[in-house]
């Protein structure tokens, strides 16, 4: 069976690399045809095979039953929230309290800009590169393993995309679902007779929370990462945020195309309103931006108020006029 075995791990493999350029780098290798012909020809060998079938194979996505409910996880890093912004004012107030404890001028200062998506946090663990856990934020120090669901949303790699992972690796990110799915999931829940729901964000919450990993599995979800929980390696992580998203990208994890450096109070008011003026053609709901100080040390040096990081702020966009429909 070894012949069989190297058949399977070269499928699994070339199906990965498919979705790692369809799903992370927006860039399709083959058109869909090909890849649903080799995913059917995996799917045969498998089921001729089924003793050879491994946790992290592209087929292995929905789970086999649904749940009677979901477990708790404890984080070992608190997942924590952001503190908010709503003005300028409170910008540079936010700049100031930096200013305050690190002896650097935010006029140097780089930070990590990215838009604020409008979805839920999750975090997500890969142990020697296997997709092993997945739990919602909760209260930040405890959620629900919904790792069955997680590993239905398609842009989640089951393996890292590295020969040599970390023995351990957290991503924390945002699940969201997108404008265009979540109109479709509505027509197609009112054509059934079926609850609609109030808007994206409802939809991805109540799609993750489903016990049936079936019925997750049908519901366009999107899952963005934007930050490291537990690591545990040999090799040492880039100093800066924005760099470490970029690896997390190359491992296989999704990350927003909009997130930027941007140093000083000019650059960052910039980015805002960029992304305020693109916020009605993302094709996602987000509320607002999150910016970061660049630099990991300069951020364990701001450390955290009580529950939320000093060294980043959510600055957010006013209140957009609800459509009533
Ligand atoms: C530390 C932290 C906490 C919550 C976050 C939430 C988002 C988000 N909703 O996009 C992005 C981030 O970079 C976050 N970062």
């Amino acid at each position: 069976t070894t012949q069989i075995k190297q058949q399977l791990d070269r499928l699994k493999e070339t199906l990965r690399q498919y979705e790692y350029h369809y799903h992370v780098l927006d860039n399709p290798l083959v058109p869909d045809a090909e890849y649903d012909r080799l995913m059917n020809e995996l799917k045969n060998l498998e089921w001729q095979h089924p003793d050879l079938i491994t946790t992290d194979s592209p087929t292995q996505r929905v789970g086999a039953k649904p749940l009677d409910g979901f477990a708790q996880i404890t984080h070992e890093i608190p997942m924590l929230s952001l503190d908010n912004a709503f003005s300028d004012d409170d910008l540079d107030g936010f700049l100031r309290r930096i200013e305050d404890r690190i002896p650097v001028k935010s006029q140097q200062l780089e930070f990590c800009c990215e838009p604020k998506l409008d979805g839920l946090a999750v975090s997500i663990l890969y142990v020697d590169g296997i997709l092993i856990q997945a739990a919602t934020r909760g209260d930040g120090n405890t959620g629900e393993d919904i790792t069955a669901n997680i590993r239905t949303i398609r842009n989640v790699p089951l393996k890292l995309n590295t020969p040599n992972p970390p023995a351990r690796l957290e991503v924390r990110g945002e699940v969201f679902m997108p404008q265009q799915g979540f109109e479709q999931l509505n027509e197609r829940a009112l054509a059934k007779g079926e609850k609609t729901f109030a808007n994206p964000r409802n939809a991805a919450a109540g799609s993750l929370r489903q016990l049936d990993p079936k019925i997750t599995s049908q519901r366009p979800l999107v899952l963005n990462a934007y930050s490291i929980g537990v690591y545990e390696s040999d090799d040492q992580l880039p100093t800066g945020h924005f760099e470490r998203l970029q690896w997390l990208k190359s491992l296989g994890i999704p990350v927003n195309s909009e997130i930027k450096l941007a140093q000083g109070r000019e650059q960052l008011l910039a980015f805002y309103q960029h992304i305020q003026q693109k916020r009605s053609s993302l094709g996602y709901d987000i509320d607002g931006t999150v910016l970061k100080v660049n630099d990991i040390a300069l951020q364990e040096q701001l450390g955290f108020i009580s529950k939320a990081p000093r060294w980043a702020i959510a600055y957010k966009f006013p209140a957009q006029e609800e459509m009533t429909i």
